[in-house]
Order: structure tokens, then C-alpha cells, then sequence
């Protein structure tokens, strides 16, 4: 006891100053702990009388939200931003107004007459900053923020605003969104599928394409609009009897006949946005396809382009096998170099099998109220299943141009002169391009040309006889069914300022592109002979090469077996280096390096066959073959 009180009594003695230091200790946590408390309870006190509301780029109300903002006096005011060229969102939509740098106007002039490409520079706020903007009586405070993912980062928008529930917040994504919308209208988005990542890319947004820029058959456009038409309004109907609200439509034919173009058209007189996947993209496998397919929004065109291309890549229906094409079986040579190319052309990481691509398109995951478009130039490549109803439950079939499209489409290219008010105008102001109303949206004119080039083709004005005229004799020219109407397009635009020549010289045009047609036809036919002649030699060689390999291995063991454990071995005789040493060893029993041979009975015999057969052996080798040149160490004797 008294040891332990010696022991402690430099303690006790100090007592003063330990004690106000945990004294301090003490009194300084619980104040930093009361601190600490009382900033949270504030913070917790303030922000329950905030809202706040998170939008992500991968979603559309951010795009909405950027759209909006962009508009906003006080966002392009912002004292810290970036400049950029680039779209903000993947809309395009936001560049923002109040930070654009205008020289639109003065630049105008000099873009139609150079061609240059205008770039629009806009000015945003810089990410991580907090901007407040006054909105219908609330503050609103807005931070951009970025959020690093896997595959790249991706903008956020926080929105927070002091209110008593989220009406106010509920008012601006839906203004957001119908301003966007406004402005959205003139456009078709175009998404592409990544098959690196297994999402939708944003790839730009076009300007719709009127319908009446389509020349197709009479009632075939139509038919198809109204089809889509119904289906998109049918949605209780298809969920009351149970059937999979979904439809898709094949467009096969021809190339250059239209398919793509009138897609376009239809996502943009319905309003849909396009999402685009090639099947035989490097990277594609079920499950991507399955994750891009489940991730399309429900209104939408879900695009297939070139399905026969995936078949002749080697999709299959069994899943293990991205093999065995079905296409392309008639020019094949050989099943060896056949296989070979398959192996080649597969070796880019697809994996897509028949199977998943139908599971994909209307398995459980598969997402409902899409219109899906397919197209293909060789219906006959596809397997049945993917054809079937169901699966694809319009097929419309793509020609070459008729008369009648022949006709039809110069008049989209050399519309007829206005009459009466608008004639009147136009004569008043030249230059003759100013035939057209640029208001007027059913102006031929401006359905065929963007807005912005309208005044840079200087077509000369023709009276509707003129150009009725004309178009029926261009129409009469055009034989039917041999031309796509995307070569005519062609002849029209290098002509589309010479609607009188155009007509007088398509004659020749004609018996330029039989000619040559002609011409490419022969030298494909040429091509693909030598390209076949060359592949039925290197399957021949292939043969030999397979026919001799066994023997081949034999000898190469043969010499090996010579050379390190059984020097005692026959030596081939065609060696030059080998021949006189065969014979020594034989006679000497010992090997190059003097070793000591082993020769046993039983191998005798064995070695007496291997060198009967040597000589054939050698006859079958001299065409070349690399492993006998290799193991003896010469080329082999052309004369043996
Ligand atoms: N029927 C048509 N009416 C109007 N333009 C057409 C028509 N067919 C083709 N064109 C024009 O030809 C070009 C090619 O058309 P498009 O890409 O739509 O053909 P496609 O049938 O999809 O060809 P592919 O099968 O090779 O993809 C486009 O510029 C388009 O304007």
C-alpha cells in the first residue's frame, strides 16, 4: 500500500495541472460539440425551408432545364463561365441567347457565298458555381455540378428554392419543358447506340423532313403515316386484349430508294426522337443490345440499319456460335478460307446471336410503345423468326424509280413559279430566286431546301405548264424500274439550276450510266473471278500443305530425335549437311558430337521403313513447304 502511494505521489503532487488541462479538454469538446450541433440543427432549421431538386444530363428535364436557363438574363450575366463552341446539352438547344457572340447577322452574306460553316460561341457558367435567379416570386438557387462515371463525366443540375411544397418547382420543369419543346419542333434528335458503354449517344439533331420530299408510290407514305398514327394512339387497345404494345415495320429494297429518308420524315411529322443501332458494330453482344433495347423511351423509332449486314457478319441463332453466315454461302470457295474470313471478321469482340437480337426486340425487357424500323437491302438473307408478324408486321417493298416517281421528283427539285400576289412580290425583287415565299411552308422550294441556303440557288422561274411539261417528258425518259431514285437526285442536283437541259440532255445521261454500269459490272465480274481463282489456289496449297503435315511432324521428329537422344537414328538423307554424317554414324555408331549411340533392336526395323520412305517423302516436299525447309536447313531440291 505504501508502495503504491510512493508510486502515485508524483501524480497526486501535480494534480493542479493535469486536472485544468482535462478541464480544457472537457470544456473545449463540448463546446466544438455544441458548435457542431447547433451549425447542423441551423443548416437542418434553413434547408427544411428549402426544396431542392436534382437533374442529371442523362435525363431529359436537364436538357429541358439548360434550354430554359440558357434563356435566362442572370444565368448568361454569370461572373464566372466558360466559353464554348460546343452544345451544352445533347440537344443542341442551349447555346445560350444571352451569351452568343451575334455576328450571325453580318456574317450571313459571306457564308452563302463561301460555303464557310458558321460556329456559334456561347457563354455558360462555369461548373461548381451557385447562381440565384428570380422566378415567380421565388429565389431560385441553381449550381452545375459534374459527376465523374465510368465511362466520362456527367452534368447535374441542383436547383433549390425556399417554398412551402414543390409546386414551384413542379411550374418550372413543366415551362422548361414546353419551351423546349417549342423550340424542338423544326427537329428529329438522332441517338446512336455505344456499344462501348451500353448506353445511347446524342448524334445531333436534324431539321424535319416534309413528307411531301418523299416520292414514293401513291398511298404508300400515307399508309405508313396512318399505320404509325394508330398504332401510337392504340395503347388501351393493345393492353385490353394483352398483345405487346409494339410494331415494326421492314423497309426492304433496293439501295438509294428512300427507306432511311422516310424514316426520317416519319420521326419528324410524329415527333419522335430516332434511336439508331447497327447490329454489327464492334463490341455488340446480347446483353448491350438487351441494355439499349430496355433503355429506349417509349415513344420513339427504334432504328435497325442494314439488318442482312449483321447476318453476313455472322449472327446465329445458336448462341455459342457468332458464326456461320447465311449470306454470303454463294461465293464462297473453300469452307477452310470461308471459315478463316469468318473467324477474321468476328474477331471484333461481337458476340450478338440470333436469339438475342429476337429476346432484345420483344423479350420481357424489351420496351413497349416503340415503333421499330428495320431496314435491308437483301430481305432474302433474314432468318424467318425475325421477319415473322409480330416481329415486323409491315413489310413495304423499295423499287427502283417508276415514271410516275421519276416525274414527281423533279418537281420537288424545280418547283413552279407563285402566282398572283406572291408573283408580284418576287418580280419586284431580284435576284429570280425570290420566286419563292420563304414564309410560305408549303412552298415546294422550301420543303426541298434548307432555310438558311434557300436564296443561294438561283433556279430560273418557270410558269406550272413549263414545269408540268417538263417534268412529264423527264418522266417519260426514265425508263421504269432502272433507276434508284437517289441516282436521279444525283443527275438533278448537278443540274439544278438547268431544268430546260436537265430534260434535253438526260438521253445522254442514260446511256452514260448504262455504259458505265457496264463497266463497273465487268470489273467486278473480273474481280471476283481472279479473287476466286486465287482462293481455290490457296485452298489447294491448304490441302497439300494438311496432306503432307502428318508425314511432315514424323520427320521433324525423326531429325530431332538424331540430333538430341538417338543419334543413332537414320539421318534423312536429302541433307547435304546430314548425308555424310548419316553414314558415319551408322557405321561409327556415334552422333555429330561423338556422343555415344544407343542403337536398339527393336528400332530397326522401324528405321529401315522410315528410310524407304524417305524418298517419297522428299518428292512430296519440294513444293516448298516451309517446316521441311526449316527442320533441314536448305531449301529443298526443286530437281529431286
Ligand atoms: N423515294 C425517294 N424520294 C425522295 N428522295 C429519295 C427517294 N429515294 C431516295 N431519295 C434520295 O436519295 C438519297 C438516299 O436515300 P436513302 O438513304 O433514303 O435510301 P435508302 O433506301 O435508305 O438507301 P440504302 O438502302 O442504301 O440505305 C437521299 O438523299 C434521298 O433524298
Amino acid at each position: 500500500m505504501e508502495a503504491l502511494k510512493s508510486l502515485l505521489s508524483p501524480l497526486t503532487n501535480s494534480a493542479g495541472p493535469i486536472q485544468d488541462t482535462l478541464k480544457l479538454v472537457v470544456i473545449g469538446g463540448t463546446v466544438e460539440t455544441a458548435r457542431r450541433a447547433s451549425v447542423s440543427a441551423w443548416t437542418g432549421f434553413v434547408d427544411s425551408f428549402f426544396l431542392t431538386a436534382h437533374f442529371s444530363q442523362e435525363d431529359y428535364p436537364y436538357d429541358w432545364l439548360m434550354h430554359w436557363l440558357s434563356k435566362q438574363p442572370a444565368w448568361g450575366r454569370s461572373r464566372e463561365f466558360d466559353i464554348t463552341t460546343r452544345s451544352v446539352s445533347r440537344h443542341g438547344l442551349t447555346q445560350s441567347t444571352s451569351g452568343d457572340l451575334d455576328e450571325e447577322e453580318e456574317e450571313e452574306t459571306e457564308e452563302i457565298s463561301t460555303g464557310r460553316r458558321k460556329r456559334k460561341v456561347a457563354i455558360i457558367p462555369s461548373v461548381d458555381t451557385t447562381h440565384t435567379i428570380y422566378y415567380r416570386g421565388h429565389w431560385l438557387r441553381i449550381t452545375r455540378t459534374k459527376r465523374f462515371q465510368d465511362y466520362g463525366s456527367c452534368g447535374e443540375l441542383k436547383i433549390s428554392v425556399v417554398a412551402r411544397n414543390n409546386d414551384i418547382l413542379k411550374r418550372l420543369v413543366l415551362e422548361a419543358k414546353r419551351d423546349y419543346e417549342k423550340d424542338a419542333e423544326h427537329r428529329v434528335h438522332i441517338f446512336m447506340a455505344d456499344t462501348t458503354y451500353g448506353c445511347w449517344r446524342w448524334n445531333g439533331a436534324r431539321h424535319k423532313r416534309p413528307m411531301s420530299s418523299i416520292v414514293l408510290e401513291p398511298g404508300v407514305k400515307d399508309m405508313i403515316l396512318a399505320d404509325c398514327k394508330d398504332f401510337l394512339c392504340s395503347e388501351d387497345w393493345y393492353a385490353e386484349r394483352g398483345i405487346p404494345f409494339r410494331r415494326g415495320y421492314l423497309l426492304h429494297g433496293v439501295p438509294g430508294s428512300g427507306k432511311t429518308s422516310l424514316i426520317h420524315s416519319l420521326a419528324g411529322e410524329l415527333g419522335l426522337d430516332i434511336y439508331v443501332v447497327s447490329l454489327s458494330s464492334k463490341g455488340m453482344s446480347d446483353n448491350t443490345l438487351a441494355n439499349l433495347m430496355g433503355n429506349v423511351p417509349s415513344r420513339c423509332i427504334l432504328l435497325l440499319e442494314d439488318l442482312d449486314a449483321a447476318f453476313t457478319r455472322g449472327i446465329s441463332r445458336d448462341e455459342k456460335s457468332t458464326g456461320a453466315p447465311t449470306g454470303s454461302s454463294s461465293t464462297s470457295t473453300s469452307s477452310s478460307t470461308s471459315s478463316a474470313k469468318n473467324k477474321e471478321e468476328n474477331n471484333d469482340g461481337s458476340t450478338l446471336s440470333l436469339s438475342g437480337l429476337l429476346n432484345s426486340l420483344d423479350g420481357v425487357a424489351a420496351a413497349e410503345g416503340r415503333l421499330l424500323f428495320a431496314t435491308t437491302n437483301h430481305i432474302e438473307r433474314l432468318d424467318p423468326a425475325l421477319s415473322r408478324p409480330g416481329r415486323m408486321d409491315v413489310w413495304v417493298n423499295f423499287k427502283n424509280a417508276t415514271k410516275w416517281q421519276a416525274e414527281g421528283i423533279f418537281r420537288c427539285f424545280f418547283p413552279s413559279k407563285p402566282t398572283g400576289p406572291q408573283q408580284a412580290a418576287s418580280s419586284t425583287t431580284p435576284p429570280p430566286s425570290a420566286t419563292v415565299d420563304p414564309k410560305d411552308p408549303t412552298s415546294q422550294e422550301n420543303l426541298a431546301v434548307p432555310k438558311r441556303k434557300r436564296n443561294a440557288v438561283l433556279t430560273p422561274s418557270l410558269s406550272d405548264e413549263e414545269i408540268a411539261s417538263l417534268a412529264k417528258r423527264f418522266g417519260d425518259a426514265i425508263p421504269d424500274d432502272e433507276f434508284s431514285v437517289a441516282s436521279l437526285q444525283g443527275y438533278l442536283l448537278k443540274n439544278k439550276t438547268r431544268p430546260k437541259e436537265c430534260v434535253d440532255e438526260v438521253q445522254a445521261w442514260i446511256v452514260q450510266e448504262r455504259e458505265t454500269r457496264a463497266r463497273l459490272k465487268k470489273e467486278k465480274e473480273e474481280r471476283e473471278a481472279k479473287e476466286k481463282k486465287e482462293a481455290e489456289e490457296t485452298a489447294k496449297k491448304e490441302d497439300k500443305a494438311k496432306e503432307e503435315a502428318p508425314v511432315k511432324v514424323k520427320r521433324s521428329r525423326v531429325k530431332t530425335t538424331t540430333v538430341v537422344a538417338t543419334p543413332t537414328e537414320p539421318v534423312i538423307p536429302e541433307s547435304s549437311e546430314s548425308t555424310p554424317s548419316s553414314s558415319e554414324s551408322e557405321s561409327t555408331g556415334a552422333d555429330a558430337d561423338g556422343e555415344e549411340s544407343v542403337t536398339s533392336e527393336e528400332e530397326s526395323p522401324e528405321k529401315e521403313g522410315e528410310d524407304e520412305a524417305a524418298p517419297a517423302e522428299k518428292v512430296a516436299a519440294t513444293g516448298g513447304n516451309e517446316t521441311w525447309v526449316a527442320v533441314k536447313g536448305h531449301p529443298p531440291d526443286p530437281n529431286v
